[in-house]
């Protein structure tokens, strides 16, 4: 495993003439109440305890970053920080140098946009809920239409999707117009949380080149399948328990250490719930 501590030194020398776009600064979080000092995934004496802890890294206009890590190191909760769904009980986070705490929560989430593992349409048929984020930032209803239609060739959505509903798709089918949806509306910063996790492996290939090759976002994505995270990301975020062990561009990750890393610690994890 990485040294932790050579970690907590900034990430500015991967991208040193860049301004950070996202800061975060010595970023913690906990379940509930105030953690004790305990190591992430330990309980506290008062119940609580650190779910991600001390957190410092930048993220850079256009990155391609994949977040990977065994299951329960912290994933999903790093990226509902970054769309303030958690806040933080200690440290800082910053979009293009201004703190989360000061812009209004809704448009910093219009900036920053998380696709969570499980999407709901809301009763919506998939052409309202693609059309419904448009209409709430006021888009005229036929430049909506067309960015809608632009998204649906570009990600290959079948056009007899448009008229079902939630319970008309399947999993796979509701994560790729999950995906739409949030593209519709062209955010800064795209936080995906196992997007292709119920897509076969075509699909998942056509989104993640259509995702990699988009400019002007940046996007952080959450995976399991170090394969994909492989040939997507150019950069790797990993999370081991809560804290972040390495920091690297991926063309100087040793992927093989780091499956071995990854089925180690989920099978250290199974072994203590047994
Ligand atoms: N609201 C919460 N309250 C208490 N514990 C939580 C909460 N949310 C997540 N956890 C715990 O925090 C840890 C990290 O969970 P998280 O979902 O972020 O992991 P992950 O790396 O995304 O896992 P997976 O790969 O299985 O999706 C887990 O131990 C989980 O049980």
């Amino acid at each position: 495993m990485a040294n932790v501590a050579d970690l907590h030194s900034r990430n500015t020398d991967l991208n040193p003439s860049k301004p950070s776009q996202i800061r975060l600064e010595q970023v913690s979080f906990a379940s509930k109440g105030v953690a004790s000092g305990k190591k992430p995934g330990q309980r506290s004496a008062i119940g609580a305890h650190y779910l991600l802890r001390d957190l410092s890294f930048d993220v850079f206009r256009g990155d391609r970053i994949a977040i990977v890590g065994a299951s329960g190191s912290g994933k999903t909760t790093l990226l509902r920080l970054l769309n303030r769904l958690n806040e933080p009980i200690q440290g800082s986070l910053y979009l293009e140098g201004q703190d989360f705490r000061q812009i209004p929560v809704l448009q910093l989430r219009q900036q920053i946009t998380l696709v969570q593992q499980e999407s709901k349409l809301l009763g919506m048929t998939v052409r309202e809920a693609l059309l419904y984020p448009l209409k709430l930032r006021g888009v005229e209803i036929k430049t909506a239409e067309q960015q809608i239609s632009e998204w649906v060739d570009r990600l290959h959505l079948p056009g007899d999707w448009l008229d079902r509903n939630e319970l008309q798709l399947s999993v796979g089918q509701r994560q790729l117009v999950a995906i739409a949806r949030a593209l519709v509306i062209q955010p800064k910063v795209l936080l995906l949380d196992e997007p292709t996790s119920a897509l076969d492996s075509g699909r998942s290939d056509h989104v993640l080149n259509t995702l990699k090759d988009l400019s002007g976002i940046t996007i952080l994505m959450a995976n399991h399948q170090l394969e994909l995270a492989q040939s997507f990301s150019d950069r790797v975020l990993h999370l081991h328990r809560g804290e972040l062990v390495k920091d690297e561009l991926s063309d100087r990750v040793d992927w093989q250490t780091l499956r071995a890393a990854i089925v180690q610690s989920e099978a250290k994890e199974s072994a203590e719930w047994e």
